[in-house]
């Protein structure tokens, strides 16, 4: 569907002079601003982001593992089970990182058909986490490169994620999109190249406080989720997460009536772009500053199908954030 794009990325043997076709495919389509969309999934989904403390979803820092981002994402009226990712950034240490996964082992949370957690740590924690996490937690990466692997030294593959049994992949995250100038256009080739091969994703779209303040959100990611949606045909597993620039880390949370309005406005955007029912099946989550005192109001509102959390990921409330799930279910 890129037509000349699509086999712009060698794989493993390649040229010189491929490789600087890639790079200057690249550098081409790099932003000058930060809109971009997202994705799909069933209907919760709590997403746990170990930020400075723990291990799991992103990269982000080094030395220490935050637990980062806890999501629930529930979608109205589908039949897909919550879904709970735990999302870690580039922090931690190995002792952290086992310390948040005791944790989230011994922890008492609704049942997997009731939300669906996915603990996200770090490229180098993915393999130890998979192999210490209880089974009824999932696990993603917090990237992955755009294409087919080859020589992008540094880079990790969506085939080596599969390889390595790791289900689902973070995608389009804004910390990616501003800090590396990942546009909407590669975090669409991302996307699409993850679920051709197998993974499942968590596309994140959203606006900056400049462009919330110029009253271009509802654009901002309507155009981060038309780069993702182009390039799709199967939205069975891809799950949006709604991130605000904003209120990332900055302990400034939507209120339910923001969240609820963005949320809302992407399905109507899924229904008229994509289909009714891609529209009431895709898990519409959100990230920004949840914690165990605000999840509940935020969990209740009707197209908030779940959380990507990062900060409160690293203490014991995130696990009420876990619980939030049930909210909807108790009204
Ligand atoms: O990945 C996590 C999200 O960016 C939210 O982070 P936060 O819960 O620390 O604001």
């Amino acid at each position: 569907m890129h037509g000349s794009t699509t086999n712009a990325y060698p794989t493993w043997r390649h040229n010189e002079q491929e490789l600087h076709k890639v790079g200057e495919d690249v550098l081409s389509r790099m932003p000058r601003d930060c809109s971009s969309p997202a994705v799909e999934v069933p209907r919760w989904q709590y997403t746990l982001s170990f930020e400075k403390h723990l291990v799991t979803p992103k990269i982000v820092n080094t030395a220490s593992l935050t637990p980062h981002d806890v999501k629930e994402v529930r979608s109205p009226g589908t039949t897909s089970k919550p879904q709970l990712q735990h999302i870690k950034r580039l922090n931690g240490t190995i002792e952290e990182v086992k310390k948040i996964v005791t944790t989230l082992n011994e922890a008492e949370v609704p049942s997997e058909d009731v939300v669906e957690v996915v603990v996200s740590p770090p490229y180098v924690f993915l393999s130890m986490v998979k192999s210490l996490l209880r089974n009824d937690f999932s696990i993603a990466a917090q990237n992955c490169w755009v294409r087919k692997g080859g020589a992008f030294t540094g880079e990790v593959s969506a085939e080596m994620l599969v390889n390595l049994g790791i289900p689902w992949v973070i995608l389009g995250h804004s910390e990616r999109r501003l800090l590396l100038n990942e546009s909407n256009e590669i975090v669409g080739d991302k996307t699409a190249y993850a679920l051709s091969q197998g993974l499942k994703v968590i596309a994140c779209v959203g606006e900056t406080f400049e462009q919330r303040e110029s009253g271009s959100t509802l654009a901002v990611v309507a155009a981060q989720t038309k780069a993702i949606a182009e390039r799709l045909s199967i939205w069975s597993n891809i799950v949006l997460a709604y991130e605000p620039v904003w209120a990332i880390g900055t302990g400034k949370v939507a209120t339910p009536s923001q969240a609820q309005d963005v949320h809302s406005e992407l399905r109507k955007w899924l229904h008229d772009n994509i289909g009714a029912e891609v529209a009431a099946s895709t898990r519409i989550i959100y990230g920004g500053s949840v914690n165990g005192a605000n999840c509940k109001e935020l969990a209740a509102q009707p197209d908030v199908d779940g959380f990507l959390v990062g900060g409160a990921s690293l203490k014991p409330e995130f696990i009420d954030i876990i619980k939030s799930a049930t909210v909807k279910e108790s009204a």
